[in-house]
Formats: C-alpha cells, structure tokens, sequence
C-alpha cells in the first residue's frame, strides 16, 4: 500500500515536470524562431549591401558563442551550450544562404568531422579526394570554404597542406582542434582472423606502437584515408581498417578495438580555408608564410620584432621553397590579429627584414 502510494506520487510528479517541460520547449521553439525570422532579416540587409556569396561572419560567430559561455550559469556544461549554439547558428545561416564546405573526403573522414564541429551540421558538406582539390574548390568560387588537416599532435605537420599555400591566394578563416580517438573495426569478429590492416599512412604511424604489440605479423597498407580504409576493409575478406567511430557506423563495420592510439592526447588541427579576410574578435591568431635571405642571422632579424613587441609565437615550421628563388620558407603563428595595433607594428618591422612576406590569415583561436 504504502509502494503504490510513494509511486502514484512519483507519477504526479513525473507528469507535472513533463507539463513543465512541455511549456517551456513551446516557449523554445517560439524563440528559436523569432531568432531565425532575425537572421532572415540579417540576410536581407546582407543582399541590400550587395552580399551575393558568403553570408557567414565567423568573427560574429566567435562573438555569440564566448557571450553563451560567459552567461552560461550552467547545470548544462560550457562544451554543450556551445554545441547548441554552433548548431542554432548553423541553421540560421542554412536559412539566409546555404553553406558549401569541401573536406578531405570520402565521408567518415575526421575532417568531415571537424568540419561539423566548426560549422553545425546545416552546411551542404562536399567530400574531395585531395587537399589540392579542396584549394581549387574554394578557389574556383565552388564552395564558399574549405577543412584541412595541419598537424598531429604525434606526427607533426601535413606539408602538403602548408605547401599548398605557396601557390593559393586563399585565406585561412579559422582552425579546429580535434581529440583523435582511432579504433580498429573489421568485418571479422577476432583480430586473429585479420591479414591486412588499411589506414592513412598518418593513423598508422599514430598507432605504432599498439600494432607492433597486438599485430605484428598482420601486413599494414597505407591507403587515401581512414574512410577508404573502412570501405575497403567492409569489401576485402580478412582485413580491417584504423580509423574513427563514424566510419564504422558508415560502413557496417565492427569496432574490435577503442582508442588504439598511441598517444592519449593525439589531437589533428585542422584549418578552414577561404577567400575572404576575418575580422578581430580579441582572441585571435595570424597565420604568417615568409622567407629570408639565406644569411647568418636572418631568422633571428625576423623574429626580433615580435620580441619586441610583445607578440607570442605559437609555432614556426621550415619548408623547402620549392620556387628556386628562396631555399626555405616559414610558417609562422603568432598570438593577436593583424589589425591588432601591436601585431601591426611587429609585421611592419618584419617586412623590412624578409624577401617576402604573406599573411595567410588572421582568425579566431579554436576552443579545442
Ligand atoms: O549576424 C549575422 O551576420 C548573421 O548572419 C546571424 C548569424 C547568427 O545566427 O547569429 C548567422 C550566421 C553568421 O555566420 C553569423 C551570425
């Protein structure tokens, strides 16, 4: 008696919060609308002042999300208002003009993935086979962005992507940070049965050590992809793949196998490319391509500045030039925004000290 009775206020309970929950969602649904309605006028002052191909503002964007985070009072966590946001303004944009987004195909691919992260999911998301043709895309004027990878935390710089742009006038228009959690999945139930194992050439070495213990015997094939991988491993009998969740779930294939890498921190910056400059959001980065003459303390007279002016770099990397004019290039990050004052003076005195000296790109700093 005294059960049914705790239960039956239980159930009272239950549909009360329910009913609450029902009232509040109307009151949502209402204002993401009105929110929506807002964006639609925003596309039509956009389309007045002569807008005709990107209505995307990633410096706006930065700007809502870091208001969310600060106003956020919480139970929901920093990462899941953000999530929220991200997606609300991607379907706001989906509504003014549709985004199209090149990235490292085919699907399943983290790139893709990164490419959601950075976007929301309303972009119209087009999956290329090579980085050069991701450039050409967003060159061409066929899509409006473009996703790359950059670097790994465990194996360093994609020098193809940094290489691409020597030749390319495209901008970088923002970075993402993704943890790279890399599994095993095969058709096959017990890792005894596999013979090859498929990945890109980069998830095999970020997994190394791991394959060296488990499969030492099995032959490892590098391949385009992890998402290639996984769809050659759903066709070959006796073979399995390296690569993320979402290509399994794509494929049909089993996860025998989590969290494979290495490295617990492996993490792959990627970078979003296009053809417009970003304005400043306070918490930027500059993305530099430089070379020097090749004399005794030509690296330090272009460093010298930034020094001086308070600037910090995040990163430096040397490339062969590949022009015949310069033997190396640099890539260079530094902390601030091109239009930053402070980073403005630093650069003024770099030219004076440099053979030649593109931005690539100032952008805000991912929240990784
Ligand atoms: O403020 C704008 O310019 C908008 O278009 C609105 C909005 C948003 O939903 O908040 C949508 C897309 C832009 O990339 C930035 C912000």
């Amino acid at each position: 008696m005294a059960n049914s009775n705790k239960s039956s206020t239980a159930d009272t309970a239950l549909l009360q919060l329910r009913k609450e929950i029902d009232a509040i969602d109307d009151r949502i649904l209402d204002l993401l609308n009105q929110r929506a309605r807002c964006a639609q006028q925003v596309a039509e002052i956009k389309t007045a002042a002569g807008e005709v191909d990107c209505f995307h503002r990633p410096e706006r964007e930065a700007e809502v999300l870091r208001r969310i985070a600060e106003n956020n009072r919480g139970p929901l966590s920093q990462e899941a208002v953000t999530r929220f946001f991200r997606e609300l303004m991607s379907e706001c944009l989906a509504l003014e003009k549709p985004l199209a987004v090149a990235f490292l195909g085919p699907q399943g691919t983290f790139t893709q993935q990164a490419a959601y992260k950075h976007f929301g999911h309303a972009i119209q998301a087009l999956p290329l086979p090579t980085i050069d043709e991701i450039f050409r895309a967003v060159e061409s004027g066929a899509c409006q962005y473009g996703v790359v990878p950059v670097e790994n935390s465990t194996e360093g710089v994609i020098t193809h992507t940094l290489d691409s742009f020597l030749r390319s006038f495209l901008l970088i228009a923002g970075e993402v940070g993704l943890r790279i959690h890399h599994n095993l999945m095969s058709t096959v139930s017990s890792s005894e049965e596999i013979r090859e194992v498929f990945s890109h050439q980069q998830s095999l070495a970020q997994c190394r050590g791991w394959l060296d213990r488990y499969l030492p015997n099995v032959r490892r094939t590098p391949v385009s992809s992890n998402a290639e991988a996984a769809r050659l491993a759903a066709v070959m009998p006796n073979t399995a793949a390296i690569a993320g969740e979402v290509a399994a779930e794509l494929y049909g294939l089993t996860i025998l196998e989590r969290n494979i890498e290495d490295e617990p921190d492996n993490t792959t910056r990627f970078l979003v490319i296009g053809r417009n400059p970003v304005g400043a959001t306070g918490n930027d980065k500059t993305s530099l391509l430089l070379s020097t003459r090749n004399n005794p303390g030509a690296l330090y007279a272009v460093l010298e500045p930034f020094a001086r002016h308070g600037i910090s770099m995040t990163k430096i990397e040397s490339r062969p030039s590949r022009r015949g004019t310069w033997d190396y290039v640099f890539f260079i990050d530094v902390e601030g925004h091109r239009d930053d004052p402070r980073l403005a003076e630093a650069l003024k005195d770099v030219e004076k000290s440099v053979t030649m000296l593109k931005i690539l790109g100032s952008y805000p700093r991912a929240s990784f």
